[in-house]
C-alpha cells in the first residue's frame, strides 16, 4: 500500500501571551492530494504554517512529515525534507528582477551575478522554465517591485518551486488577487498536483478552495472542528457554525 500521510502534527500547542493560537491540534493531511486548511480569521492557521515549518516554536507537540519527526527542525532543514511554504505577505525581493527572484531562491543573493558555467546555464532554463509555467515569462527582467501583487505571488510561487518541493504549503494564494489570476492559480495547482506534488492551501476563498481540494480540514479556535471532502464540509454543521455564528 502506498503512504498516504503527509504533513501531520499531534496536540501542537502555541499560545503567545494569554492567546491560545493553536490548542492541541491533531491534523493529518494526504500525500498526494490538494488539502486545504480553513477557518475564521484568527482560528490558528498562519501560526499553525508557521510551527510545521519551523518559523516558529510550538510550546508542545509533534509535527511529522511521512511519518518523520520534524517537530524541532530549522526551516531550511524541513525545506530539505520536501516542504515549501509561500507567505500570506508574499515574500519576493523588491529590487531584484523576476528572474533574479527565482534564482535566489537555489542559491545565495550575493552570487546570482558571479555563478557560471553549465550548472548556472542548467538553473537559469529551469528558473526561466517557471516563469513561464506560470505566465510570467515576459516579467523576467522586470524588477519584482513593478509587477502587481498578483504576479509577485505567482513569482514567490516559481520560487518555491524552483526547490522543487514535494509538498507545497500555500499560505492565502489568493488574497488581493484578480479573478483571471485566481483561475490561473487554481489551474495551475490543479496541474501541480496531477504531476504528483502535494498541497497544503490556507485560503479564505471558498471558490478556489472549493474547486481545488482534495481533502479541507476546518480549523476553529486553534484546533480542527471537522475534515472532509469539499461536499461534505460545504453541509457540515459545525462549519456553518463556526463561520456563521450560528
Ligand atoms: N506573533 C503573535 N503575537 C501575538 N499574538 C499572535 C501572534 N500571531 C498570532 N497571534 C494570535 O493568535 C491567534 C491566531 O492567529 P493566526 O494568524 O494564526 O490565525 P489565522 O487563522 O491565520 O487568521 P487569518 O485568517 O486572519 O490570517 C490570533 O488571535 C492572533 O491574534
Amino acid at each position: 500500500m502506498t503512504e498516504v500521510r503527509s504533513l501531520a502534527t499531534e496536540s501542537l500547542t502555541k499560545a503567545f501571551g494569554g492567546v491560545v493560537a493553536l490548542d492541541g491540534a491533531t491534523v493529518e493531511f494526504r500525500h498526494g492530494q490538494v488539502n486545504a486548511l480553513i477557518g475564521p480569521n484568527g482560528s490558528g492557521k498562519t501560526t499553525f504554517f508557521n510551527c510545521v515549518t519551523g518559523m516558529i516554536r510550538p510550546d508542545s507537540g509533534q509535527t511529522t512529515y511521512r511519518g518523520r519527526d520534524i517537530t524541532r527542525k530549522a526551516p531550511h532543514a524541513i525545506v530539505r525534507a520536501g516542504v515549501g511554504r509561500t507567505f500570506q505577505l508574499c515574500r519576493v525581493f523588491p529590487r531584484m528582477t523576476a528572474l533574479d527572484n527565482v534564482l535566489a531562491a537555489v542559491r545565495p543573493a550575493g552570487l546570482t551575478g558571479l555563478l557560471r558555467g553549465a550548472r548556472a546555464r542548467d538553473e537559469v532554463d529551469r528558473a526561466r522554465g517557471w516563469l513561464t509555467r506560470l505566465g510570467i515569462e515576459h516579467l523576467a527582467d522586470v524588477e519584482a517591485r513593478n509587477m502587481s501583487w498578483g504576479q509577485q505571488k505567482l513569482l514567490e510561487l516559481a520560487g518555491v518551486l524552483m526547490g522543487d518541493p514535494e509538498t507545497v504549503l500555500l499560505d492565502e494564494p489568493a488574497g488581493g488577487v484578480n479573478p483571471a489570476l485566481l483561475d490561473r492559480i487554481g489551474t495551475l495547482v490543479r496541474e501541480l498536483n496531477a504531476e504528483g506534488r502535494t498541497f497544503v492551501i490556507v485560503e479564505h476563498n471558498m471558490d478556489l478552495v472549493m474547486s481545488v481540494s482534495d481533502h479541507i480540514v476546518v480549523f476553529d479556535r486553534g484546533r480542527p472542528i471537522a475534515e472532509g471532502p469539499p461536499s461534505l464540509i460545504r453541509s457540515d454543521e459545525r462549519v456553518l457554525g463556526a463561520y456563521l455564528g450560528v
